[in-house]
Parts: C-alpha cells; sequence; structure tokens
C-alpha cells in the first residue's frame, strides 16, 4: 500500500474506535487517518485521544481511499445515501456491520466502488481480534488484500464466502460477549463460595488464558483437554453433571441460533 493511502472510519463507536486505535498502535500515520462522526463532543474526544482529523462523512468520503463504515446496520442506509455523490470508482468500502449484505452496499454506491464485508470482534482492542471477510461482486484481489491488511493490523483474518457470514457473527462476532459472561458467572460463583472478589477474578481470567494458550498451542480437541481435567469420580465430573443437567450445552446452540438468525433479520430490514 502506498504511504499515501488515506485511510476513513465513519462511525466511531466501540468498533469504529476499537479499528481506529488499532491502526494507530500498527503505526499508520495520523495524517492518512480520517474519522466521519457527526457529534462534536465526541469528536473532540478522539482528536484528542488519537491526533486524527475528524470531519464530516461527506469529506471523509470524498478524500479517503479506503473507508471503514462502522455504523450500526440500521444506520448504512443514511450513511451510504449521505456519502454516494461523492465516492469514486476504485475507492474500497469496507463494511462492518452484521447483516449489512454487499449487494445492498453495491446497489446504492457508483459502479466500480469496490465493497468488502467484514465481521470483526472487540478484543481487536488488545490485537487479539478475530476477522472474517467476504468480498463484493466487483472486488479486485488488491482490494481484498487491502481490507485483509486493515483488519490483520488488529489480529487474525480469514477469507470466507459471504453465505457464512451471519453464522460468523453469532460465533465469533458476538462470541467475546459469551465469554464474558461465562467469567462473569465463574467469577460471581467464587463470591458464593466465600472467595474474595479480586481472588475469584484474578482465578478466573488466569484459567481462561491459560485454557485459551492450551487450546492454539496444542491443538488438541477441547473435548480430549476437558477429559484431561475430569477425575474419575472427581470434583470436575460433579461440576459438569450439573452443567448438562442444565442443558448449558442446549443452551449455547439456541443462543447462536438466535444470534444467527438475527444477522439474518437485520438483512431483511435493509
Ligand atoms: N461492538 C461489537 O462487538 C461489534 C460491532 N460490529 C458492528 O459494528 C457496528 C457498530 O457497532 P458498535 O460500535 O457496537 O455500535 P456503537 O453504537 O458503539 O457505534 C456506532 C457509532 O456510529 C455513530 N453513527 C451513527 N450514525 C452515524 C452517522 N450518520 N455518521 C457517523 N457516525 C454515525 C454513532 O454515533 P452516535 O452515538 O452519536 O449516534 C456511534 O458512535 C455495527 O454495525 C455492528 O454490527 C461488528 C462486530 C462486533
Ligand atoms: O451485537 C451486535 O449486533 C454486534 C455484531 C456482533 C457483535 N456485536
Amino acid at each position: 500500500m502506498s504511504t499515501e493511502h488515506r485511510t476513513a472510519v465513519i462511525g466511531a463507536g466501540v468498533m469504529g474506535e476499537t479499528l481506529l486505535s488499532g491502526l494507530v498502535r500498527a503505526g499508520r500515520r495520523v495524517d492518512q487517518l480520517l474519522v466521519g462522526e457527526k457529534r462534536a463532543e465526541r469528536a473532540r474526544e478522539l482528536e484528542e485521544r488519537y491526533g486524527v482529523a475528524v470531519v464530516s462523512n461527506v469529506d471523509a468520503a470524498a478524500r479517503a481511499d479506503t473507508l471503514a463504515l462502522v455504523v450500526k446496520p440500521q444506520d448504512m442506509g443514511d450513511v451510504l445515501g449521505e456519502i454516494a455523490g461523492v465516492l469514486r470508482p476504485g475507492q474500497l468500502v469496507v463494511s462492518l456491520a452484521a447483516g449489512i449484505t454487499t449487494a445492498f452496499i453495491e446497489s446504492r454506491v457508483p459502479a466500480g466502488v469496490a465493497v468488502v464485508r467484514v465481521m470483526p470482534n472487540t478484543p481487536a482492542l488488545v490485537d487479539e481480534g478475530m476477522a472474517a471477510i467476504s468480498p463484493g461482486s466487483h472486488c479486485s484481489d488488491e482490494h481484498l488484500a487491502e481490507a485483509e491488511a486493515l483488519l490483520a493490523s488488529v489480529g487474525r483474518v480469514i477469507r470466507i464466502p459471504e453465505r457464512q457470514q451471519d453464522a460468523v457473527t453469532a460465533i465469533s462476532g458476538s462470541g467475546p460477549a459469551y465469554i464474558f459472561f461465562v467469567v462473569e458467572s465463574m467469577i460471581e460463583a467464587g463470591v458464593h463460595l466465600g472467595l474474595p472478589r479480586s481472588t475469584s477474578s484474578e482465578l478466573v481470567i488466569q484459567t481462561l488464558v491459560g485454557s485459551a494458550k492450551m487450546l492454539r498451542e496444542t491443538g488438541t480437541h477441547p473435548a480430549v483437554l476437558r477429559e484431561q481435567v475430569t477425575s474419575p469420580g472427581g470434583t470436575t465430573a460433579s461440576a459438569l453433571r450439573e452443567l448438562e443437567i442444565h442443558r448449558v450445552r442446549a443452551a449455547f446452540l439456541a443462543a447462536m441460533e438466535a444470534a444467527r438468525n438475527r444477522s439474518r433479520e437485520l438483512a431483511e430490514g435493509q
């Protein structure tokens, strides 16, 4: 990518700021970054925090080579309507919104604008993001590689067919929330069992990090790793029996189906 390549982030909420901060950490020149943000107070905050120029969406779209759209799916139609007039062939639009299809974006932008759909996640804030990217119908290999590089600055990236995006949203997009929910529940359980909250937090967080590292570094199936912890007639077997009685496995399946279905609904509402 040339050093004179401008990237704009439109919609600097939780995910937009996560991406922006990652680009700054990865060494992108701040004079090559633009942010589209409508609230003056938020604009000042971002300018102070990152030293980036916060401009109107139209300005950002006109000046950038790559545009990351990180507004809510429900706002995507309005934002595309606002910027379509200044977009030009050769630009790259990367959408990070759940449910919004590349076909929808392509129908709202001039012909020749390349579109990539991405499902990122918030661990990008600590450069451990997981992003899945899918090209639109007029996207060159160079444009896809450019989108990949954008997301690779904050974690891992895989390429997937767009039809898998709703499922991916349910697994890795929303996934951190399920993990935090489990962590929160285990910490509370520790407190219930009489541990100080700080002790319980430290135990649970290190257990999570250690278990994640084992999964990655050993490549062993999680069921095998779980069996290794489960001594015959021991404590883990007693706990796991309760999780099965409370249908936790079925609850996870139902939860992720609900997330996948919601992603499809967001697509239908576009
Ligand atoms: N949070 C997450 O974990 C993930 C989110 N995503 C996707 O990222 C997108 C944003 O989600 P999230 O960051 O959680 O939501 P937020 O509500 O935190 O961020 C959305 C941002 O867009 C701004 N915005 C709204 N309308 C406009 C506009 N017309 N021009 C410029 N900015 C605008 C909002 O500003 P204001 O508050 O002033 O309205 C807000 O700052 C969604 O599409 C979501 O599907 C994808 C994967 C993970
Ligand atoms: O909850 C949401 O809709 C967004 C998409 C994936 C994670 N957060």
